[in-house]
C-alpha cells in the first residue's frame, strides 16, 4: 500500500508570487531551505525548484491544486493600487481573499499571512508612531485601501485555534527596493516631466519606507512565530523600518542619487490638496470622453504633505522583529538597482 508522506512543515505557497514584494519572499524562503509553490496570475521569472501555477486567485479549483500539501500560504497578491478599476479591486481583495480562506481550509493549510496595509488606518491626516490599535479608516483614502481593510478583517477573522487554521496580518508601508514598478519608477518619471520642483507643505512631515528585505523579514518571522499558544493569532502588525524619515528627504536621496535635481520650492499643502481634488472630479467628468491620469491625486498628495509612521514595537515583543537593513544602506542599494532610470543613461537614450 501506497503511504503518503506528511506535508512537511517548510513546504509552502506564495499567492502573488510573480509581484515585486512575492518574489523577494520567494527567493528568501528558498533561501531558508523551503520548498515553494508560486500561485499567481502570470509567471515573471523561473527560479529552480519553485513550481508555478499560473491561475486566478478567485478560481477555487485552481487554488486547490496549489494547495496540495502546503501548511503554510503567504497571500500576498492584489491588483496594483493606482489601478482605477473599483470593480477589480472588489473581486480580486474582497471575494478573491474569501475564495483563498476557503481554499485554504479545504486544504489543510493551517497558517495564512496576509499582506495588509499600514494604510488601513490612514484617512490623509497625520498619523505618529500609529499602534495595530487605530482604528480601520471610516473614510480610506482610496478604493483599494478600501478593499484591503475589508480583506485585513476577513483574514483576522477566520482565525480559528479549534479548526487548526491560524491567521495573521502583516501591515507594511511605502515598500520599496530592487525591481520596485511602482515608488522609485513613478519618482523619476515624475521628475522627467519637471514635476518634481516642488514640496508640498513645509517639508517636515515624516513618513515610513520599509526595504522590500525587511517586509519580508517581518513575514517569514510571523510565519514562523504563528502557533496556537502564540499572541499573533488573528492580530495585525505593522512592518516598517523603524526609521521614519522626513518624506521630502527620502524622496531627495532618491533623485539625487539618480543624478536629478531635489525639488526645492514650497507649495502649501491646503492648495495642492485642493487641486488635486478638482482634479479628480474634472476626470471623472470627461472619463466617458477622455481617460487623464492625473499625477498629484488626493492620495498622493495626503501621503506626500502627512505625518505617516507606525510603531513596530508590537512585532518586536511578540515575533522578535528587528529591521535587517538599515534606511541608509537601503536607499544606495535601490538606487543602484536602477542604473536604466538614471538622468545620463535615459538622456543618452533620446539623444
Ligand atoms: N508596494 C507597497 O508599497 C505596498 C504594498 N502592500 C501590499 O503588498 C502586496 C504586494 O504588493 P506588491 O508586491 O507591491 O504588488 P505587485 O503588483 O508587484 O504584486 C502583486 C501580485 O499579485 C498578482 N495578482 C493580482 N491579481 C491576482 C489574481 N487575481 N490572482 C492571482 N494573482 C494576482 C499580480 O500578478 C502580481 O504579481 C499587496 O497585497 C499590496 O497591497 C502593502 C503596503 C505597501
Ligand atoms: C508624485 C509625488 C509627489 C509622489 C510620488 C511618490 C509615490 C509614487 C509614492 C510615495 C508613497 C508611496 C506609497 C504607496 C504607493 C507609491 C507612493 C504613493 C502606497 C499607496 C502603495 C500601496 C500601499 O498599500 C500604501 C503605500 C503608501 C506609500
Amino acid at each position: 500500500m501506497a503511504t503518503r508522506l506528511r506535508p512537511s512543515s517548510k513546504r509552502c505557497a506564495v499567492i502573488g508570487g510573480s509581484g515585486f514584494l512575492g518574489r523577494h519572499l520567494v527567493e528568501r524562503l528558498v533561501d531558508k531551505g523551503y520548498t515553494v509553490t508560486v500561485f499567481d496570475i502570470r509567471q515573471s521569472y523561473t527560479i529552480p525548484g519553485v513550481t508555478f501555477h499560473q491561475g486566478d486567485l478567485c478560481d477555487k479549483q485552481a487554488l486547490l491544486k496549489a494547495l496540495q500539501d502546503v501548511l503554510l500560504v503567504f497571500h500576498c497578491a492584489s491588483p496594483a493600487p493606482g489601478s482605477d478599476d473599483r470593480a477589480l479591486f472588489h473581486r480580486v481583495n474582497i471575494d478573491g481573499t474569501r475564495t483563498v480562506i476557503e481554499a485554504c481550509q479545504e486544504a489543510g493549510v493551517q497558517r495564512l499571512v496576509l499582506t495588509s496595509s499600514a494604510s488601513v488606518v490612514f484617512e490623509g491626516t497625520d498619523i505618529k508612531n500609529g499602534k495595530e490599535d487605530l482604528p480601520y479608516a471610516k473614510k480610506p483614502i482610496d478604493y483599494y485601501t478600501e478593499t484591503k481593510i475589508q480583506q485585513e478583517k476577513l483574514v483576522l477573522n477566520a482565525c480559528s485555534k479549534e479548526r487548526g487554521f491560524l491567521t495573521v496580518a502583516i501591515r507594511p508601508h511605502g515598500i520599496f527596493g530592487p525591481r520596485d514598478p511602482q515608488l522609485v519608477p513613478i519618482l523619476v518619471d515624475t521628475a522627467r516631466r519637471g514635476k518634481m520642483k516642488f514640496i508640498i507643505g513645509d517639508g517636515s512631515n515624516l513618513v515610513d519606507f520599509t526595504f522590500v528585505e525587511n517586509v519580508v523579514h517581518g513575514h517569514i518571522l510571523a510565519a514562523e512565530c504563528l502557533k496556537a499558544e502564540s499572541p499573533l493569532c488573528g492580530q495585525a502588525y505593522h512592518i516598517t523600518n523603524d526609521e521614519p524619515v522626513r518624506f521630502w528627504d527620502f524622496m531627495s536621496q532618491v533623485l539625487v542619487g539618480l543624478g536629478y535635481d531635489a525639488p526645492r520650492y514650497h507649495l502649501p499643502y491646503w492648495l495642492v490638496y485642493g487641486i488635486a481634488v478638482l482634479l479628480w472630479f474634472l476626470t471623472l467628468l470627461l472619463r466617458p470622453l477622455v481617460a487623464i491620469k492625473p499625477t498629484f491625486t488626493p492620495m498622493r498628495v495626503a501621503l506626500a504633505g502627512t505625518h505617516h509612521y507606525y510603531s513596530c514595537a508590537r512585532a518586536k515583543r511578540d515575533m522578535g522583529y528587528q529591521p535587517v537593513v538599515s534606511l541608509k544602506e537601503a536607499i544606495t542599494r535601490t538606487v543602484e538597482s536602477y542604473p536604466h532610470l538614471r538622468r545620463d543613461v535615459l538622456k543618452g537614450a533620446k539623444s
